[in-house]
């Protein structure tokens, strides 16, 4: 029988560096960013050593063992019941007075511990020296220093992992009456816990919901009870900080041991950071800074230079001029059926259409956002935006952190519903989730307006404003109308830091592989029910249903086209508007009326996928039906006013 692979697990806070570590170790690439909360879902890879296989799993940040959001639950959860063989847990050294804590949770946990103090050169450029061996023998693992720029250090971590043995499990002692709290409870848990009963018993002191769920299906569980109320009664005590307060004291107690700083100065570089990074949280620099960041990165980047540019260039003078002919010819002499020619290369074809819309108008606008969001993550600009915009959000129910899955809905929705899981509380992702699936228009949508609008800049000006007026107002409004408050606001700001092109690039080309494994299937198989619609005249019915709908809000009937792809892709409904005024079909007007409509319309089949799996179909289908009326009823209302003053 084939033994089983080892099992790895890398754990820590956010943004310590998991994923860049196991992307080394299993060579394959999961997303690295600068900013809390990139992994939100575990991932899997190999490596081999000898005869022995190592199965290396990444987890989402977590700040303790006790999960406040859903993706530090998604970990809890994996690391109670995965029984991992080797739990590395990554820590940014610069910040091991607080991450030291988690070590000792998953040390109590009873979990086989390797320690890796990674990010080792910021904390050498600040003048942090550790006695490595020295914390190995206090905490009776292994502990190893790595950066991930060099290369060696990394290496040593994959030793360390593969000689890696069990050591004895260590056991803390806190103040006298934590003690006695911890006896007492522990006589009456008989269940397993996934995790040492000390630990069990601490997470139940510290009021952690899924222990006490748990504890709650013992059969003790009115004794353990009355125990707690008794506790915090007696002692006036607020045992979590108890708890908290006494592993403080422990880490430092350690640290003060096997830390020296040497004294040096902050580099001239580090100083420019610090002072970038303050400029773009604070109003007054930071509202220009984000317009210019918008500017150059969305409005030229993207839409003159992906949208306009490229898309012309691929569109105009490769495909139609170029390879359209030669497919046509080809598909013309070899194939005799006609019902297959346009099957192939008709005005709907797989080829002309799906084929087509996906490469010389998706690639370009989808590719050259990928790369700029991509430079803007590994920045650490985010965590700073988050800071920025947090007292705006505040009026939509959310909180700075919800920057992040709006700004990635800015590049395809169908990732951002999924990274709202960082947001903490149902009520939070719920309104982000709506918010994005209404007014956030994906990179491909995004791209073909600005490209289609930007030869008439006035246009520009009034989509822009009409579509914030729209989001702020939506948002505020739905926030009213969804009870609940909204959660603090915190987040880790990490340094600002030179993207690495390496990785830019990685990360930029994993998200357009894995966005057009998603969308050639779909643009092909929509081409295929288009042209069955055609052939069979359904389409032309559904066209002359939708025509009215169009006149009402003052666009032309072919419009009624463009809608019905929407439904199958936005971003293929937005190349569908891009061939419309290729074709010199909308007036200046009209094109302002169908930006803002096929902005709003629904989300695309994808997105609509993940939003039915993290939100339900009932929360989804209501959402479905408000955005269908919100964006006719919108695209209406300045049909009427731009009728009105121009
Ligand atoms: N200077 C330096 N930067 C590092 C090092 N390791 C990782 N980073 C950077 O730290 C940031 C976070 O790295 P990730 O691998 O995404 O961190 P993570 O722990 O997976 O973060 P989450 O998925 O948010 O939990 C990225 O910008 C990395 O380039 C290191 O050793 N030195
Ligand atoms: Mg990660």
């Amino acid at each position: 029988m084939k033994e089983r692979p080892i099992k790895v697990v890398l754990v820590g806070s956010p943004n310590v560096g998991k994923s860049a570590i196991f992307n080394y170790l299993t060579g394959s690439y999961v997303a690295v960013s600068n900013y809390p909360g990139t992994t939100v879902d575990i991932s899997t890879g190999f490596f081999g050593n000898g005869n022995r296989r190592f199965e290396i799993i990444d987890t989402p940040g977590i700040y303790s063992l006790i999960p406040l959001t859903e993706e530090e639950k998604v970990t809890r959860m994996f690391l109670t019941s995965a029984v991992p063989d080797v739990v590395v847990h990554v820590v940014d050294t610069k910040n091991i007075r607080r991450m030291l804590i988690v070590t000792l949770q998953l040390l109590e946990a009873g979990l086989p511990v390797i320690l890796t103090l990674n990010i080792m050169d910021e904390a050498r450029d600040m003048g942090m020296l550790i006695d490595i061996e020295l914390l190995e023998k206090l905490l009776a693992i292994p502990v190893v220093a790595t950066s991930i720029f060099h290369k060696s250090s990394l290496a040593s971590l994959k030793r360390s992992i593969c000689n890696y043995r069990p050591g004895r499990p260590i056991v803390l002692q806190y103040d006298e009456k934590l003690e006695q709290a911890i006896d007492l409870i522990a006589g009456n848990f008989s269940l397993d816990y996934g995790l040492s009963k000390r630990m069990a018993v601490l997470l139940l002191l510290q009021g952690d919901p899924i222990t006490v769920f748990a504890a709650q299906q013992e059969k003790n569980w009115p004794a353990i009870a009355d125990s707690l109320k008794q506790l915090s009664d007696k002692t006036q005590r607020n045992l979590e900080a108890a708890v908290a307060l006494n592993r403080q004291v422990i880490v430092d107690r350690i640290l003060s041991k096997v830390i020296r700083y040497a004294n040096c100065k902050p580099h001239s570089k580090q100083k420019l950071a610090e002072w970038l990074g303050k400029l773009t949280r604070q109003a007054i620099t930071g509202i220009p800074i984000l317009c210019l960041v918008l500017y150059f990165g969305l409005y030229q980047f993207v839409g003159r230079f992906g949208a306009g540019y490229l898309v012309d260039y691929l569109n105009n003078s490769v495909f139609v001029p170029v390879i359209n002919p030669v497919v046509e010819q080809l598909v013309n002499t070899s194939v005799p059926w006609e019902w297959a020619k346009s099957l192939l290369v008709g005005e709907y074809g797989v080829f002309t259409m799906g084929f087509r819309y996906a490469m010389a108008i998706v690639l370009p606008i989808v590719g050259t956002f990928f790369l700029a969001f991509a430079v803007l993550e590994d920045s650490g600009y985010l965590p700073r935006l988050a800071m920025l915009v947090d007292n705006v959000f505040r009026y939509f129910g959310l909180n700075g952190r919800a920057v992040i899955p709006i700004t990635l809905g800015l590049g395809c929705g169908t990732m951002a519903v999924m990274v709202t899981r960082t947001l903490e509380s149902k009520r939070e992702r719920l309104l982000a989730t709506f918010l994005l699936a209404l007014t956030i228009p994906c990179s491909a949508q995004l791209g073909v307006v600005l490209a289609l609008l930007s030869q008439h800049p006035i246009a520009v000006i009034v989509w822009s404003i009409y579509m914030l007026i729209i989001f702020v107002s939506v948002g505020w409004l739905s926030a009213k109308l969804v009870p609940g408050s909204r959660s603090s606001f915190y987040m880790e700001i990490p340094p600002l830091r030179v993207p690495l092109i390496s990785n830019v690039i990685k990360k930029a080309y994993t998200r357009m592989s894995w966005y057009f494994m998603e969308i050639l299937p779909v643009f092909i198989v929509t081409s295929l029910v288009l042209w069955a619609g055609q052939l069979s005249g359904a389409l032309t019915t559904m066209i002359s249903w939708l025509e009215p709908a169009m006149l009402l809000i003052g666009l032309p009937p072919e419009m009624a086209q463009v809608f019905l792809l929407g439904f199958f892709r936005r971003d293929y409904g937005a190349a569908g508007l891009y061939d419309l005024v290729a074709a010199g079909k909308l007036t200046e007007i009209q094109l302002i009326v169908a930006a803002v409509a096929i902005t709003l319309f629904v989300p695309c089949v994808a997105q609509f996928a993940v939003m039915i799996k993290e939100r339900g179909i009932y929360i989804t289908t209501a959402m479905i039906g408000l955005i269908i009326g919100i964006a006719f009823a919108s695209a209406g209302l300045v049909h009427q006013i731009l009728m009105l003053f121009l």
